[in-house]
């Protein structure tokens, strides 16, 4: 007794970055929960926004699949597809990642088990009123904004130094270690994804890994609930993310990932046990603009709710983010984008409604 945890420091430290707030909006599934057909006006998007209109389903099957054993072992091949993966879509799968079937299952089936709960017991889980961690929803900035169809747990996972316990929910017993369990290795799959990353960009493997400082991670758990009317809903809006890179976990037989490719919306179909991984902004900075940080939404189904987990991977508050030199066109010698603070930049996010790529723009140099 008496010997400092990790824990401990992690919940007392003054230094765990702390995020933008969101206003308060009802819980989702809750009101699905009261009533199932009832969608009230503040979820109902306009026509331009409508998911149904623009489901095109054979481009699915030209995303990119990534074979992450090929490409740690350095195979020239797979280099190459990623480097077209980068360029062309922004998100590709990853297959043969190494992550045990177990430890996905084990994910899954803890994080239905917590949304099942009472109300009443998620919300000793809450998000603080000036926090992003916790349980509840994020990226709310008016009242007059419309709400995506969806409830949220979000957790700062790494460096563990950062962890706020008092967020992470004790039902099922054993979530703790099974979050432990899955991001770890998720950890790992970043850090070898940007080994090949930074070889696609002429750099050495370990640049892009030291670059930021240190590498975080925070952990998004969408639940999605059934909705009685989907073709007027959104599960979330359509957003680009702020990350290095994001690696999802899907479910293996429910649609709801679409990623906007050549003006269309294109379903991102589940591939069993495989990992959905997209460039995030950071990326699209450091190689001014030739690798593709890309708008994604979710759509909600009528009669299977949908569970998802994203893995945000990003540098240090401190770091200084801009267009590396080799990677600038000598069109345009001052590159796409100005110098900016990455803590800043996600800020500056959060306080604009996310609303596709708009928050991109206080990076964007306009000379
Ligand atoms: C409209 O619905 C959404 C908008 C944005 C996000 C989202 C994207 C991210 O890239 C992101 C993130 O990188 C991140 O860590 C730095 C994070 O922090 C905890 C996010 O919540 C986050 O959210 C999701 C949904
Ligand atoms: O649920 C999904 O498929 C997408 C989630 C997502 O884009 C996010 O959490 O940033
Ligand atoms: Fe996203």
């Amino acid at each position: 007794m008496g010997s400092n945890t990790d824990e401990d420091v992690a919940d007392e430290d003054q230094n765990v970055p702390t995020f933008v707030a969101s206003l308060p909006v009802p819980n989702v599934q809750e009101m699905v929960r009261q009533n199932r057909l009832e969608v009230p006006e503040r979820y109902i998007r306009n026509e331009e926004e409508m998911p149904k209109s623009t489901r095109i389903t054979h481009l699915s099957a030209e995303i990119p699949i990534i074979d992450l054993r090929l490409l740690s072992d350095g195979q020239e091949e797979e280099l190459k597809k990623l480097d077209m993966a980068c360029k062309e879509w922004g998100f590709f799968q990853v297959v043969n990642h190494g992550v045990a079937k177990e430890v996905l299952r084990n994910m899954k089936e803890a994080a239905a088990e917590f949304f099942n709960l009472l109300l009443e017991e998620k919300n000793k889980f809450s998000m603080a009123s000036d926090d992003i961690q916790g349980y509840g929803h994020a990226y709310v900035v008016s009242e007059e904004q419309k709400l995506d169809w969806s409830d949220t747990l979000i957790l700062l996972i790494y460096p563990s130094k950062f962890r706020r316990h008092k967020f992470w929910p004790t039902t099922p017993e054993k979530f703790k270690e099974i979050i432990e369990a899955y991001t770890s290795e998720v950890q790992r799959v970043a850090e070898e994804l940007l080994g090949s990353i930074s070889s696609i960009m002429g750099l050495d493997k370990d640049i892009l890994h030291s670059m930021h400082r240190e590498l975080m991670q925070a952990l998004r758990v969408n639940y999605y609930p059934t909705c009685s009317k989907p073709d007027l809903v959104l599960g979330i809006s359509p957003h680009s993310d702020t990350s290095t890179i994001s690696i999802l976990l899907q479910e293996d037989d429910i649609d709801g990932l679409q990623i906007r490719h050549d003006e269309e919306w294109v379903p991102v179909g589940p591939i069993p046990n495989a990992l959905v991984v997209n460039i995030g902004d950071v990326i699209e900075i450091w190689s001014d603009g030739k690798y593709k940080s890309i708008e994604h939404r979710a759509v909600t189904n009528e009669n299977k709710a949908r569970i998802s987990f994203a893995s945000f991977l990003f540098p240090h508050d401190d770091v200084e983010i801009e267009p590396l030199d080799h990677m600038i066109d000598s069109s345009r010698p001052s590159g796409m984008y100005n110098k900016v603070t990455y803590g800043d930049y996600l800020r500056q996010s959060m306080k604009r409604r996310m609303q596709g790529k708009a928050h991109t723009q206080m990076a964007k140099n306009e000379t």
